[in-house]
């Protein structure tokens, strides 16, 4: 198979507080849309585009988890598998900004070190900020992330989140000594179907995101993590 029918497909998790703009966040990128309604997501959803960088067809699957932790034990089993992270916090919520630690650690528990963007949203409010720019910058290097302020609101600096994560990753998939994290506990990620939590006992390969084919299209999905050719 040529190298230029090979399809690239993310999985992307969305995490961070409850109301920080998450589902606002995917709505704005896959749908163009924006609501001033507040509807608290309960356990996860997910939309997907396409996009392509450098000539190259990437589609990003993202992941929209519940931000309140009575949903813990139920989002947690859908950041298996995910390539890349965006992790949110609000310029009007200081216990975002400083739960955005333990969301790093609970995505890292399950995928490893895996690329993730730091997003301070709602810089339309930044008259009502709580949290100062060097504070966010500090934590971004604390984390070992890129920091991108954005404002679903107004359609700020969204698509440069998505992109900035696809090219990482695509890089990351340019580059084989870079091809596999371990979690943390040594583990290989489980193998988990794209479209659900469940593992699938079927699947030969571990540590791959099993997709369904893509009907309208004769191309094979390269999934990074593992970058095999399914
Ligand atoms: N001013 C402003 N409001 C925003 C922005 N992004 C989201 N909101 C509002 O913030 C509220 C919460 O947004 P959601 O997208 O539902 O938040 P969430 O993080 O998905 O929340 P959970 O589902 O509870 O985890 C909604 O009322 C949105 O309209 C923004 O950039 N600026």
């Amino acid at each position: 198979m040529r190298e230029e029918e090979l399809e690239v497909a993310l999985k992307v998790v969305i995490v961070g507080n409850g109301g920080v703009g998450k589902s606002s966040m995917i709505q704005r990128y896959c749908k163009g849309t924006f609501t001033k309604d507040y509807k608290k997501t309960i356990g996860v959803d997910f939309l997907e585009r396409q996009i392509e960088i450098d000539g190259e067809e990437v589609r990003l699957m993202l992941w929209d988890t519940a931000g309140q932790e009575e949903f813990d034990a139920i989002t947690k089993a859908y950041y298996r598998g995910a390539q890349a992270c965006v992790l949110a916090f609000s310029t009007t919520d200081r216990d975002s900004f400083e739960a955005a630690h333990s969301w790093k650690l609970k995505v890292e528990n399950e995928c490893g070190e895996i690329p993730t963007v730091i997003v301070q949203n709602k810089i339309d409010l930044i008259d009502q900020t709580v949290v100062n720019p060097e504070e966010a910058e500090l934590l971004a290097r604390a984390l070992g992330c890129r920091l991108l302020r954005t404002s679903v609101k107004e359609d700020i600096n969204v698509a440069a989140v998505f992109r900035h994560l696809a090219a990482r990753c695509l890089a990351d998939l340019r580059d084989p000594r870079d091809d596999y994290f371990p979690t943390p506990n040594g583990h290989q990620p489980v193998t988990i179907s794209a479209f659900s939590p469940s593992h699938s006992a079927k699947s030969q390969h571990n540590g791959t995101i099993v997709l369904r084919p893509n009907k309208h299209k004769k191309k094979k999905n390269v999934i990074k993590n593992a970058c095999r050719i399914l």
